[in-house]
């Protein structure tokens, strides 16, 4: 499992080891780290142009030191010195290396700056660490506007100045980085859109830190992790004993969004999938999977008569009218987990008494339905998914999955599941649904809301690259159907550690 912390608890720790510690011994170890990765991300070091963009803090401390040691090794560096204060001690050490400063008494528009910049092959980004707070001010804000069109390697120290490390929220200009070396332990704003966008390849440098660390408050989990909690079939299995998943999907209107999840939660490995719907999308789910077994439910019949399930899919593609109404009601009434999506959370935004269950109660919306359900614009709860995630599981005593660029995993009382798989190939009309039948069939087979709904997005991020183009991602357009199509090989390399 990957831990994740706020700069609060990374500061609280770094406190506790660096009492024991000579002085500055940290922080020679984190520029140890981040000139390592510079090294490694040059051709050869001597004769090299380095670039260090250097903030008033220790992350300017950070960037000097490391610049330092590269200057040792015969690169040409120069500092770029833009806070009203700047790590002496740092700044001596690069001084005596060889190294060069530069002022910024002509601010982040002065030619020296930019032509600099322009010949970089590699800029450092040491403005702010972890003691950034709120939008960048000028004139960091400018330099990060001139590093977006460096045509070097952008290595951000710590978190790529702009990014929230607590959250991943940017709330103006932020440096976009290839590759991030972090300290310690990775921040929780470096997993989480728009921050994680910014970040490129992510290096956690140890500085011994661990043993100092609290509970973290996000965290992701890893192939392995998701291997050993998935659902597998013993000798004594058999189709009931595997989980029966009921989906109540699709409407005259919408039949698509019912083949999907149907196949998701087919190709995920229910033991028995029921489908209860409109005549016409069971017709199609009938046609599509003879695996599932279906059943017309008429208005004002209750989804009950179909058969024992032991968790049910409600929403995706049911229309939002009175009869949806009732037919979802009558779904989540039954005594057994479920999973409310698309549609059904629509309904749900109305009739919030139909998330009040005694049952597990997990929650699939894409921003634009969280919005709904809480009463705030999307763009709101793009620009800040763990906070609501965090807020819409407290608020609506359910566990949420929030989709998106980032997906995230929320339940009351514990740490935000952070998935890091997935490509934005993803984005595109039905993939949702598949989800909806990955994470149904996972309730089904006994998972917790919070197991089905993390080992779901992983499996799905998993396949999807899949489908656009190989297992560590490719760039090629998918249908959801593909996701479908894909999930067993990705299981299979998962559950073989692959
Ligand atoms: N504390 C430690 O033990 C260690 C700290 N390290 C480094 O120290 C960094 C933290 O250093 P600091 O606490 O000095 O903080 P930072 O260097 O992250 O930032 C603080 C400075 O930036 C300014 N600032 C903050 N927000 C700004 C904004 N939005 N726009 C413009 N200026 C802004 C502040 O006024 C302050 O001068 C870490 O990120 C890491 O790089 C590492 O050396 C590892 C060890
Ligand atoms: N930019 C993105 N990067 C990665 N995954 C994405 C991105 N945008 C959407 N997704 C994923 O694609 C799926 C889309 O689901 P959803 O919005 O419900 O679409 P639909 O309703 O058409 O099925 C979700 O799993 C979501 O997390
Ligand atoms: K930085």
């Amino acid at each position: 499992m990957l831990t994740a912390y706020t700069s609060d608890e990374i500061r609280t720790a770094e406190r506790a080891l660096m009492a024991l510690l000579p002085e500055g011994t940290l922080m020679r170890r984190a520029a140890t780290a981040l000139a390592v990765a510079c090294v490694e991300a040059l051709p050869r070091v001597y004769g090299s142009r380095v670039v260090l963009l250097v903030g008033s803090g220790d992350n300017g401390g950070d960037a000097l030191y490391a610049g330092a040691l590269l200057a040792r090794r015969g690169a040409r560096v120069d500092a770029v010195l833009a806070g009203k204060r700047v790590h002496e001690d740092g700044l001596a050490e690069l001084t005596r290396a060889g190294g060069r400063r530069l002022g910024l008494s002509q601010g982040t528009s002065d030619p020296a700056v930019r032509a600099l910049v322009d010949r970089a092959d590699v800029l450092v980004d040491g403005l702010v660490g972890i003691g950034g707070t709120g939008a960048l001010r000028e004139p960091y804000a400018g330099l990060a506007r001139l590093a977006a069109g460096a045509p070097g390697v952008v290595v951000a120290v710590d978190v790529p100045s702009g990014v929230d490390a607590s959250t991943g929220e940017v709330e103006g200009d932020a440096v976009t980085a290839h590759l991030t070396v972090t300290f310690g332990a990775a921040k929780a704003g470096l997993l989480i859109d728009p921050g994680a966008s910014r970040v490129g390849a992510l290096r956690v440098a140890g500085i011994g830190l661990g043993p100092y660390l609290p509970e973290p408050g996000v965290v992701a989990l890893t192939g392995p992790d998701v291997a050993g909690r998935l659902p597998r079939p013993g000798a004594e299995s058999n189709k009931y004993r595997r989980g029966v998943i009921g989906v109540v999907a699709g409407s005259d209107r919408f039949t698509g969004a019912a083949v999907l999840a149907v196949a998701g939660a087919v190709r995920a490995g229910a033991g028995l999938v029921r489908f209860a719907g409109a005549a016409e999308p069971v017709r199609q789910v009938r046609a599509r999977w003879p695996e599932a077994v279906t059943a017309v439910v008429s208005p004002g019949e209750d989804v009950k008569d179909v058969g024992r399930v032991q968790a049910w899919v409600v929403g995706p593609g049911m229309g939002t009218d009175d009869d949806a109404h009732a037919l979802a009601a009558s779904a989540l009434a039954a005594g057994v987990p479920a999973l409310v999506d698309a549609d059904g959370l629509t309904l749900a935004a109305r009739d919030r008494s139909l998330l009040r269950r005694a049952a597990p109660t997990l929650i699939t919306p894409h921003t634009g339905e969280l919005g709904r359900l809480l009463g705030v614009p999307a763009d709101e709860i793009e620009a800040r998914r763990l906070y609501y995630a965090r807020r819409a599981a407290a608020e609506l005593g359910v566990t949420v999955l929030l989709k998106g660029s980032t997906t995230l995993v929320a339940e009351e009382g514990g740490p935000v599941r952070v998935n890091l798989t997935g490509t934005p190939w993803l984005a595109t009309g039905g993939t949702g649904d598949v989800l909806a039948g990955i994470a149904g069939a996972y309730l089904a087979g006994g998972l917790s809301a919070l197991d089905a709904a993390s080992c779901a997005a992983y499996v799905h991020g998993l396949a999807g690259r899949a489908a656009a183009g190989g297992p560590g991602g490719g760039e090629a357009p998918i249908a959801a159907l593909d996701i479908a199509r894909e999930l067993p090989g990705a299981i299979r390399s998962l559950v073989a550690g692959g």
